[in-house]
């Protein structure tokens, strides 16, 4: 039968030691619940003693939460003990998580306690613990720095005196995950009782590789994992649940283990944590980052699209995503131009496309991403393009509060080049009235209205504009990230009509 590796969920509490969270028991309840849907093993609600709120919570969760086992955390010590207890009391599945530190510079600089003491402790804690639950965890804090000869003799006196779980944690990250196996193999071949209690590790990331180490211990045969939801916790964090999870399931091949945790809720689940806690997930995070399941590059879209499985190593769905994204930059190719194109509805004969993916790429050179506005604008922009026999090369406009707004043009007209500049009482006056005059056309604006197609600071603004020539009204489009830029191309394309209505428009 396949071994099963159970998940011990810490958000609530090593995850709640990450710098600048702190919970109240309804967030923690909120919280524990879609734990709950998650389907972990373990959740460890809190540390009873640490505050009345803590213990409030990990009661509350303990009296609502049904299904998973409730673990308190508690010091060697009498008090943390019995609070821990008190607060576990309404739990359909209580667990007592006790701990002392065993390293000798925990045991010197923080406990002033000789290894004896340690032990003595640690043996009296589980038995008090074990007078009021079945199921108590002993954890030997800073495990991976220990003397290994002392670290066996403890776990070995801890399972004596009850302990169902003995957990070994890599509390300040150090140890590498060749390190940890060895450590995790040695505990497993030099504790004789190990076989009466399950073996837990709990892993931090300061050197970024509490997941590598967790691993590693599963292939070494351990049967708990100790993690927390977007790798929250104390200092750079514990193991990531959803990394953990992932890498289990995505390479079942390898690691050969069996698991509870439904993995579609994991989306879900990290949304929640980090809208909760406030702390948000970063772009490139394994699994559950927005780009996890983004592809931005042109030959990834491409292969994508043809056949998901060759840059996506696990599916969207698996995490409970709807769908994978292809982002539309400066990196994306054709093939996703035209596809997105598709799914907004346009069929675009090939030189049209050509046409709009050419400035599509020009847009996507200024701006980080071409949203979905943003192309049909471009394509909408173009449906209604004539034969461009006005085309601004370049202008230049300098304005300010206390100075004469003027403004500068260069424009090709059917090939011949016309230089002219105005002053005007605002910038797109001045620049209006260089045009008019490099084009030598008397038209009237009586209309100018500007609105921004897309969201965020580098938002596309689309310039409309009315001129009146003759009694006429000509309409003229613009579009740039640039509002200047827009106002310059929307007069254009309006004069550019008058032309052509002349009949004074070449084709081109
Ligand atoms: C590796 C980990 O993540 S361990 C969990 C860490 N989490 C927390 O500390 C969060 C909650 N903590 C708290 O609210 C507080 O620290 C409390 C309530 C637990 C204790 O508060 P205080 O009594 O004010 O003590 P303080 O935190 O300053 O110092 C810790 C004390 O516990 C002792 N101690 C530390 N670990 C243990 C242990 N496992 N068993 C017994 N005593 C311990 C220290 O030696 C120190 O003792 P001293 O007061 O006699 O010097
Ligand atoms: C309480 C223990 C398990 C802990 O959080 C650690 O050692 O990191
Ligand atoms: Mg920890």
């Amino acid at each position: 039968m396949t071994r099963k590796v159970e998940i011990f969920d810490t958000t609530l509490r090593d995850g709640e030691q990450t710098p600048g969270i702190s919970l109240n028991a309804k967030e923690k309840l909120e919280i524990a619940k879609q734990l709950e849907k998650l389907s972990v093993d373990v959740i460890e609600a809190g540390f009873p003693i640490a505050s009345n709120g803590d213990f409030n919570a990990v009661k509350a969760i303990a009296e609502e939460v049904r299904g998973p086992i409730i673990a308190g955390l508690a010091r060697a010590t009498s008090k943390d003990i019995d609070r821990a207890a008190e607060a576990l009391k309404p739990a359909e599945r209580p667990r007592i998580h006790t701990f002392i530190a065993s390293s000798p510079i925990h045991m010197k600089y923080k406990l002033k306690m000789t290894e004896d003491e340690v032990l003595e402790a640690a043996v009296a804690a589980v038995k008090r613990a074990k007078s009021y639950v079945e199921d108590v965890e002993f954890s030997a804090e800073d495990a991976s720095r220990s003397d290994i000869e002392f670290l066996c003799r403890l776990y070995s006196e801890a399972i004596k005196a009850g302990a169902t779980v003995i957990n070994i944690p890599d509390t300040v990250g150090y140890a590498t995950p060749r390190e940890f196996a060895n450590l995790v193999t040695t505990l497993m071949e030099r504790v004789p009782e190990i076989d009466k209690a399950k073996v837990s590790v709990h892993c931090h990331d300061d050197l970024g590789m509490a997941v590598a180490n967790s691993l590693e211990a599963v292939l070494c045969g351990v049967t708990q994992i100790e993690c927390a939801v977007n790798g929250l916790g104390e200092r750079a964090g514990n193991a990531a649940l959803e990394e953990i999870v992932m890498a289990l399931n995505t390479r079942k091949d390898f690691y050969k283990v069996e698991h509870s945790i439904n993995t579609r809720q994991i989306y879900r689940t990290s949304k929640l944590v980090s809208t909760i806690t406030g702390i948000a997930i970063q772009p490139n995070k394994a699994v559950v980052g927005a780009n996890a399941f983004a592809h931005e590059a042109g030959i990834h879209q491409h292969g994508v699209l043809a056949e998901k499985s060759t840059y996506e190593i696990m599916t969207p769905e698996s995490i409970g995503l709807a769908t994978n994204t292809l982002v539309l930059g400066k990196h994306s190719g054709r093939h996703a131009f035209a596809e997105r194109l598709k799914e907004l509805g346009y069929e675009l004969p090939q030189d049209e496309l050509d046409k709009a993916f050419e400035r599509f790429k020009e847009l996507a050179d200024k701006k980080k991403e071409v949203t979905d506005l943003d192309i049909e604008a471009i394509v909408e922009d173009q449906a209604v393009k004539l034969p461009q026999s006005i085309e601004v090369e370049c202008f230049q406009v300098s304005t300010g509060n206390k100075a004469m707004a003027t403004a500068s043009v260069r424009v090709n007209i059917n090939g011949e080049i016309v230089e002219e500049a105005a002053t005007g009482s605002g910038p797109i006056d001045a620049l209006y009235r260089a045009l008019e005059r490099a084009c030598n056309i008397d038209c009237k604006l009586v209309d100018y209205s500007i609105k921004s197609v897309t969201g965020g600071k580098d938002a596309l603004g689309e310039v409309t504009v009315k001129v009146d020539k003759d009694g006429k009204i000509f309409l003229g489009r613009g579009l740039s990230t640039d509002i200047i830029e827009a106002s310059v191309m929307a007069y254009a394309n309006a004069m550019n009509k008058t032309l052509w209505n002349n009949g004074n428009g070449k084709s081109s």
